[in-house]
């Protein structure tokens, strides 16, 4: 049976058991459940704490785990990305208060605090920057005015928490990152794993996408099929009316919109974009 890590809490908790339950996984109903048997698929979950799934992955006794790009490089584990799951998107950075520019040197024989220790230390080393790191284990951005750091590293997603605490981030990102499937690094291909792997991928390619579903006068096909070309080529049928046609084709969610716009503008009628939940392409 594929053993497979899972976030039990945390930023990547939830849109984790999502997205495996929306590719056909049981997923746990019951917070405090640590194991999930789906006998269906020879599936069995594990719902580990965040920091600790590269390190089950890496060791070896669990086949594939769904954590942050971040974790695993603090986590120094032998671990390899299979795929990006498109969530938990995030930057990790330095920051310090405002009120003055700031650079990496200034971190020179400061107190710095963060709860990855081994991405900070990383990456002070690259600029030959010697701090005090000081490990904590969240709420990082309160260290600062409690006295124990002069500056941080820490996730940045929306930035709200360091305007909060009159803090800016400075220098180059540290890590950008995203959630991401993992796996020991070198572990041999099985086709358990690429089963899980094929429909995760599915449902990460289906959000990225809406399905375009529009009719067309004839005459304008040419046109409308240079807007949506689609994936592999669009489906062109007949209607009633044999001077129109329907066209359904896939596109890109970011530019959904923008599409709709030029085939409403091109003449195209009745344009609807709906969901995709999962593929295989
Ligand atoms: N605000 C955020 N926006 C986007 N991603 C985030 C955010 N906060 C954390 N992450 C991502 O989530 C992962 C860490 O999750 P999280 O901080 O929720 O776990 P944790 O700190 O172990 O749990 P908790 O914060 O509940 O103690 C990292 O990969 C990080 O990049
Ligand atoms: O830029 P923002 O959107 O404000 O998000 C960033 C915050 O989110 C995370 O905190 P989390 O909720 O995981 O708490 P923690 O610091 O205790 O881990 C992260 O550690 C930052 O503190
Ligand atoms: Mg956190």
């Amino acid at each position: 049976m594929l053993r497979v890590a899972v976030p039990n809490k945390g930023t990547l908790s939830g849109p984790a058991s999502e997205m495996l339950a929306e590719a056909g996984y049981r997923q746990r109903h019951e917070q405090r459940d640590l194991t999930v048997i789906d006998s269906v698929n020879e599936v069995e979950f594990f719902f580990l704490r965040p920091k600790d799934i590269a390190i089950y992955v890496g060791s070896g006794e669990l086949d594939l785990g769904i954590t942050g790009r971040d974790l695993a490089l603090d986590s120094g584990a032998p671990i390899s990305e299979r795929l990006a799951l498109g969530f938990g998107g995030s930057t990790f950075r330095y920051a310090a208060p405002a009120g003055r520019e700031w650079t990496v040197a200034d971190l020179q024989g400061k107190r710095l605090a963060t709860s990855y220790p081994r991405l900070v230390t990383d990456n002070l080393a690259n600029y030959d920057v010697q701090a005090e790191v000081i490990r904590l284990d969240g709420a990082v951005e309160i260290s600062i005015q409690l006295g124990v750091a002069d500056a941080i590293a820490d996730v940045v997603g929306s930035g709200r928490t360091l305007r909060q605490h009159n803090l800016v981030a400075f220098g180059e990102p540290i890590c950008r990152s995203d959630a991401v499937l993992v796996e020991r690094a070198g572990s041999p291909a099985s086709q358990a794993k690429d089963q899980l792997v094929a429909r995760l991928q599915g449902v990460v390619f289906a959000q990225q996408y809406l399905m375009l579903d529009y009719d067309c006068p004839k005459s304008l096909l040419d046109d409308a099929l240079t807007v949506t070309p689609g994936l592999e080529s669009p489906t062109v049928a007949p209607l009633a009316d044999p001077e129109w046609v329907a066209i359904r084709a896939m596109v890109s969610r970011i530019d959904a919109n923008l599409v709709m716009d030029r085939l409403s503008a091109l003449g195209a009628k009745a344009i609807l974009a709906s969901d995709i939940r999962s593929c295989r392409l």
